[in-house]
């Protein structure tokens, strides 16, 4: 086996808001690491700060204290561009209300992400397509995503969010919107293909039943994280 390759670190990470006089610290010293090919699954109450986690992770946030790092760079020493750039190249994103673009087709939708990062060839679309029939939708390319269903939708969503092969997903409530099988069909999609790439996954969610698919699954409870479980 390959020696562990962190992907996401976090050391003494904190996070406050203010409300009205008072000061609500929804992270308190937070310390995580998450490797490579790791499976996530991050529960916890509404308002515990699972949203604040990913942001932070991402850079849309920055933390009051504590650093954060992905893929090995320390997000507090970056600009505001140069973490845009890194969330273009090295995150894939997934959300609970699909956020495909309207008006592309479903191939364009998953060549975005290849082409904002600058990757236009013929090996690009080779990877569209190879996608595309991964999650079962060969033959839909060229529909909008308004003739798709939910699921569907959704397997479009996990093509995207992995095309430019990031190292890291971010995945918040994506069986959200969707009914239990059909839930059930995208997680056995991102199971499957983030294991195939060693992709390291985060994935937020309400649902229990995808406790027992995850390497770790981790609780935010009172500001701070607990580990709850791993599977051997
Ligand atoms: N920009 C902000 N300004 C002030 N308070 C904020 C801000 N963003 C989040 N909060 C507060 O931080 C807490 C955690 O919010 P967060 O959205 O991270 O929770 P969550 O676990 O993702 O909740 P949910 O499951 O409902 O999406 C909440 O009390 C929220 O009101």
């Amino acid at each position: 086996m390959s020696a562990p390759s962190p992907v996401v670190e976090l050391h003494d990470v904190s996070k406050s808001y203010a409300e009205g006089d008072a000061v609500r610290e929804v992270l308190a010293g937070t310390n995580l690491t998450l490797n490579a090919g790791e499976f996530t699954v991050l529960l916890g109450r509404s308002g515990s700060g699972k949203s604040t986690l990913l942001n932070l992770i991402s850079g849309i946030d920055q933390p009051t204290r504590g650093t954060v790092r992905v893929a090995g760079q320390d997000l507090g020493h970056m600009s505001e561009h140069a973490r845009t750039l890194l969330r273009r190249e090295r995150i894939g994103f997934i959300f609970q209300a699909f956020n495909l673009l309207p008006t592309l087709t479903v191939e364009e939708n998953i060549l975005l992400p290849l082409e904002l990062t600058g990757r236009t060839g013929a090996a690009s679309r080779d990877r569209v397509r190879e996608l595309l029939g991964t999650v079962g939708l060969g033959n839909r390319a060229a529909s909008f995503p308004d003739r798709l269903s939910g699921g569907e939708q959704q397997r479009v969503a996990v093509a995207r969010a992995l095309a430019h092969a990031p190292p890291l997903l971010l995945a918040d409530e994506p069986t959200g919107n969707l009914d239990e099988q059909t839930g059930r069909k995208v997680l056995d999609l991102l199971e499957d293909l983030t294991r195939r790439e060693r992709v390291c996954a985060l994935i937020v969610t309400h649902d229990p039943g995808l406790m027992a698919r995850a390497h770790r699954v981790l609780r935010l409870e009172a500001g701070r994280l607990i580990e709850q479980a791993v599977r051997p």
